[in-house]
């Protein structure tokens, strides 16, 4: 990438659950944790214990403090009285895909997000993806939110583990996909195929989902190899996409996980 990866400059951590997956996953790069003054039950000092386990150091803070923070940022939510500084790790380019991919040792597994918005429906597509076993999620760079605080909360830990990579052009990202052999299956209402038919579920395939407004984009859905539509009892127009998301990758999940599967030969284009 031309210039280098943009420097990335603090986040803040808020809530239990967030600042210990950050201490757990990423110790290294939780600059410190505040706890509010007076804040000594057992969780409170199991978290005290754990920053220094793994070298971070923790100060109390008065509740006025905490106030501020909210204030001066309102995507932090709840706190629960604990929040962590946090320098996060720049988001993997189109080289660092590629790099993964050579490390693969079992057919790819991708999930590729058409410019979701939403830092909920991200963090649960993350969280997600990563219990299915996907290997990397793919967002184009522009018109689609990247890694805030809200979507490590929503993540639970997973965008400290999972690779996500932030891309200039989806569509030649894809195009570079088809060269190395994976299948690009898209996921839309509209799909030509039944999810539980696709018969690339066990392969090399990159899993793509729409944003939540527009669904898929015209180039994205002409990359696709196949389109999947997941069939529903009722008359919903749509569902969710992180819900969406969830039911294709675990039902590739499922057939991946059928014994022998993933040793057999991979299909030629
Ligand atoms: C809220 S939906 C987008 C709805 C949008 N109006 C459209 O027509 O695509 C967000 C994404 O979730 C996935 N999705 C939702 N319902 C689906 C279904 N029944 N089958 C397959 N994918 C679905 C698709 O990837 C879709 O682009």
């Amino acid at each position: 990438m031309a210039g280098g990866k943009p420097r990335q400059t603090a986040d803040w951590l808020a809530g239990f659950h967030a600042v210990e997956a950050a201490l757990r996953h990423d110790g290294e790069r939780v600059q410190e944790v505040i706890f509010e003054l007076g804040r000594q039950d057992k969780r409170a000092q199991q978290l005290r214990e754990l920053a220094a386990e793994v070298g971070v150091a923790y100060r109390d803070a008065p509740a006025t403090y905490f106030a501020e923070r909210v204030r001066a940022d309102r995507e932090l939510g709840r706190h629960q009285g604990v929040l962590a500084k946090y320098l996060p790790a720049p988001a993997g380019d189109e080289h660092d895909l590629l790099a993964l991919l050579d490390g693969l040792r079992e057919p790819a597994f991708l999930l590729v997000l058409d410019g979701v918005t939403d830092p909920h429906n991200l963090g649960a597509c993350l969280r997600s993806a990563e219990a299915a076993g996907v290997h990397a999620v793919i967002v184009p760079r522009d018109r689609a939110v990247g890694l805030t605080p809200t979507v490590r909360k929503a993540a639970s830990g997973a965008a400290e583990r999972l690779p996500f990579i932030q891309v200039t052009n989806l569509a030649r990202t894809l195009a570079a996909l088809k060269e190395r052999f994976i299948w690009i299956v898209g996921a839309a209402g509209g799909g030509m195929v039944s999810l539980y038919e696709s018969d690339f579920a066990t392969e090399s395939v990159a899993l793509v989902m729409g944003s939540e407004g527009e669904g898929m984009r015209r180039l994205t859905q002409e990359h696709c190899d196949q389109l999947i539509y997941i069939p529903m009892a009722a008359p919903v127009e749509s569902l969710n996409v992180s819900v969406a998301a969830a039911v294709c990758l675990f039902e590739f999940r499922r057939r991946r996980d059928a014994p022998g599967v993933l040793s057999e030969q991979p299909r030629v284009r």
